[in-house]
């Protein structure tokens, strides 16, 4: 039996922010055009504020113009909404993201609405998940495009290959399942009342694993030589008893690693694999909507 491969997505999205830094230069020096991210982070959730501190030093790494909003906690749901209606006329702006999740008393489905369509980085907008899903050019979110990203560079052409997708929610799951259909593979969409899971995974060739629940999927529910996407990100206790007595934690992903690498031809590791992708794409969203903004186009040889 051989050991599945491991695809380093850290070391992708590191490839293709460098890609991107090369654009974003190209754009400067060709049309005077600096892409601009606003990122806006209501609270001090502990695992928001490390994201978006990351967001704002790959952006300025980039060469991008990056601009951070740390609001209080208590913010009210029409505070922000005027934030957002600023940064939608703010010509230097061309991405705005609010960092998710938000506070119990802001409603993020109004929040999202009111983000101008065409400088939703998140891909999060109704318009958004339209056009994704008629097949128009938009702004797709941004998990769901690094997985299709990973998946490509693994095997080219997904033509004809079934997808399960595992999860359906409006940010991974069913923009994941819209990505993969246009690729002309052929999705199931499985979810919390689907008969069966096990067997409907061991049909996948390709498995996309976004519950978001600890080592959820195991080795015994992949068929041999498929290719395992695991977008979860879940914190459980740490392996060692007196570090997890001491409150230490690890990062694990929806799929039972250790078991699946036996049997999976490709699989990503969590961390290190879909997770720094998410930024990578916000970087790659942001110079998409800026060269809208001005009528150019996106270099091609970064999408996939
Ligand atoms: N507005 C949004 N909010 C949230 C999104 C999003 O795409 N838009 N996604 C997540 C958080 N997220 C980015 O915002 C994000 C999550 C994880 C990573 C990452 O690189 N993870 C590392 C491991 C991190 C760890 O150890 O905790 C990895 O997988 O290697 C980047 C970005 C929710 N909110």
């Amino acid at each position: 039996m051989t050991e599945a491969r491991i695809i380093d997505g850290k070391a992708f999205a590191a490839d293709l922010r460098g890609r991107i830094g090369a654009a974003v230069e190209h754009l400067r020096t060709a049309y005077a055009l600096v892409p601009g991210l606003a990122v806006v982070l209501v609270g001090e959730n502990p695992a928001s504020q490390l994201y978006v501190k990351n967001k704002g030093e790959q952006t300025r790494e980039a060469g991008m113009h990056s601009v951070t909003h740390r609001l209080p906690a208590d913010t009210t749901q029409e505070q922000l909404l005027r934030l957002i209606g600023q940064l939608n006329a703010d010509p230097s702006i061309h991405g705005i993201l609010v960092q998710l999740p938000l506070p119990p008393q802001i409603d993020p489905a109004a929040v999202l609405a009111a983000i101008d369509p065409d400088k939703d980085v998140d891909g999060f907008h109704v318009v958004n998940a339209g056009r994704l899903a008629v097949g128009l050019p938009g702004l797709v979110p941004c998990t769901p495009l690094g997985c299709l990203m990973l998946l490509k560079d693994v095997v080219g052409d997904l033509r004809g290959l079934h997808a399960v997708v595992v999860g359906r929610s409006n940010i991974v799951g069913k923009p994941m399942a819209n990505l993969l259909l246009q690729a002309n593979a052929t999705v199931t969409v499985a979810h919390s009342h689907t008969v069966d899971l096990p067997e409907v995974c061991r049909g996948a060739d390709i498995l996309i694993a976004a519950v978001g629940r600890p080592e959820m999927i195991r080795g015994s529910w992949i068929k041999e030589g498929a290719i395992v996407i695991d977008v979860g990100i879940n914190r459980v206790p740490a392996r060692d008893p007196a570090a997890a007595a001491a409150g230490k934690t690890r990062v694990v992903g929806d799929v039972a690693f250790e078991e699946a690498k036996g049997i999976a031809g490709a699989i990503t590791p969590v961390p290190g694999g879909v997770g720094p992708m998410t930024i990578a794409c916000l970087l790659l969203n942001t110079l998409t909507a800026a060269c809208r903004s001005k009528g150019i186009s996106p270099p091609d040889d970064l999408t996939p």
